[in-house]
């Protein structure tokens, strides 16, 4: 579950970026985060991972007030997050299991465990016949789903995507959002900032929509 209680952020130089925002995702909810560029969209997702620290108000996950945990503590939170970007952020010295096994590895799992997790989510984003392959080899549909797959082996309770589309045809991004819309049937809470309203259009999750860091609630 995701809250914000009155949240703002002003970041250093004074640009104020979110003002007074308040909305609760359910554990379970999908939405999508709308908003022109500079709305506030990434800074929004970038609190509630603890990225960044809101000024005012107080940003929940799953009951934890993130603004409140301390760097040592962080970590903790992260685990129960998956978090992708619309650059995938991938390793292109690694291949792709050694990109999905990072977080694992970090964690310190046993290989045996690593190697069941990262089978498992290459399988379910499709890619498990690529997992020797470098991120160089592969289209840019794969390559983000190769992020998907690392945001999702250390089986988190949120997934929050940061335009993950935004690089893609439409038929890729349709694919990719049928993937998060499986794991939000398996339970996960979704939260997906996106600029393509076309892609979103029909969809019945629930939008939250930014304009100049103020929040509308559509849907
Ligand atoms: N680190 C930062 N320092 C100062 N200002 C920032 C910083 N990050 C973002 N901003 C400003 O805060 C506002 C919101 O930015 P943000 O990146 O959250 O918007 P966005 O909706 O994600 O935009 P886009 O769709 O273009 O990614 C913008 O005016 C941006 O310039």
């Amino acid at each position: 579950m995701i809250q914000f209680e009155r949240v703002s952020k002003v970041y250093s130089g004074g640009k104020s970026a979110l003002q007074n925002i308040n909305f609760t995702l359910l554990p379970g909810e999908m939405a999508f985060l709308t908003g022109h560029s500079g709305a506030g969209k990434s800074t929004l997702m970038r609190l509630i991972c603890g990225l960044e620290k809101a000024n005012d108000g107080k940003v929940l996950l799953n009951g934890i007030d993130v603004s409140g945990l301390s760097k040592h503590e962080m970590p903790f939170l992260r685990r129960t997050i998956g978090m992708i970007f619309q650059d995938h952020q991938l390793l292109m010295d690694h291949t792709v299991y050694d990109n999905v096994a990072i977080p694992l590895i970090i964690l310190g799992k046993s290989a045996e465990e690593i190697r069941r997790r990262v089978s498992a989510s290459l399988d379910k984003v499709g890619l498990l016949n690529k997992m020797k392959f470098y991120p160089i080899q592969l289209s840019g549909g794969e390559q983000q789903r190769v992020g998907i797959a690392r945001a999702i082996v250390n089986r988190p309770s949120v997934l929050l995507a940061d335009e993950p589309t935004g690089n893609l045809d439409d038929k890729l991004s349709k694919d990719i959002l049928k993937l998060f819309e499986e794991f939000n049937q398996a339970g996960v809470t979704v939260l997906m900032a996106t600029h393509n309203m076309g892609l979103i259009r029909r969809r019945h999750h629930r939008i939250l929509h930014l304009n100049q860091g103020l929040l509308e609630v559509r849907s």
